[in-house]
């Protein structure tokens, strides 16, 4: 069966300093915790990889990267390899957030090759996908959100599909304060599940973990949360300060 994921992406915040004290204080935090009812990601810097992955220990946090190249290796300054970041201890890495898509010019055919290769090197995908405003207004999130499943992911077999975590994150709901309204996540997760059901049948479309993105905080992850298709969240802001991310956690 599917898993609950809690996944916060740090985006470009924290020093290496300011990050270790934030996984301190959230294993102090964990720790507190009789039952977690949810895998927690905690998605950082490439930088802060290493030494994060060092101080969860056997703790039961996985670490993620927020982006890997679309080449194995090479001449490709400033690049980061999916064997690199597999080779930290890292077990996830996030693609296709619409931060990448929109400022650094990433497309389905190169997130494609990046999903190829996170795979080969061990690494779960969460995979990002969601419309941005206009195509919400016009009514063509779910054109828009299939499409990009199907020319990013759909060329995987089964068994290496049912390897990845999907997070839909409408674009107008990220760092916006707009949160999808209960209804609408639903409605997108159940739509993104069936996109699956048809290509890949239901087994494998059960066994897919959908987490929702955007604006997602403590006051409104367990209405979120209790929809039968919205396996968890990646969480932005509310990432950042252990007292906003605890709440989330807990709100499985
Ligand atoms: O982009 C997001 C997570 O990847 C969501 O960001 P916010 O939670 O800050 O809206």
């Amino acid at each position: 069966m599917r898993k609950n994921i809690v996944a916060g992406n740090w985006k470009m915040n924290k020093t290496l300093q300011e990050g270790l004290a934030l996984v301190d204080a959230l294993k102090v935090a964990l720790a507190d915790r009789d039952k977690v009812n949810c895998d927690v990601v905690l998605g950082t810097p490439f930088i802060h990889l290493v030494n994060a992955v060092a101080s969860i220990g056997d703790k039961k946090i996985g670490v993620a990267a927020q982006n890997c190249a679309d080449k194995v290796s090479g001449a490709y300054t400033g690049e980061v390899s999916a064997a690199m970041i597999a080779s930290t201890g890292a077990k996830y890495v996030i693609l296709g957030h619409s931060e990448r898509r929109t400022y650094y010019g990433e497309t389905d055919a190169t997130l494609k090759e990046k999903v190829v290769l996170a795979l080969a090197n061990g690494l779960t995908p969460i995979f990002c996908i969601g419309e941005v405003l206009e195509e919400r207004e016009s009514n063509k999130q779910e054109v828009v959100v299939k499409s990009q499943i199907e020319n990013a992911l759909f060329a995987l077999s089964a068994e290496d599909f049912s390897k990845i975590v999907l997070a839909y994150e409408p674009v107008w709901a990220i760092g916006t304060g707009k949160t999808a309204t209960s209804a609408q996540a639903q409605e997108m997760h159940a739509f993104i599940r069936k996109t699956i059901v048809d290509k890949y049948g239901k087994e494998v479309a059960d066994g897919i973990s959908i987490l929702y993105g955007g604006s997602c905080n403590a006051s409104n992850a367990k209405e979120l949360f209790a929809n039968p298709d919205v396996d968890g969240g990646l969480i932005g802001g509310a990432s950042l300060e252990v007292d906003k991310f605890m709440p989330i956690i807990d709100a499985f």
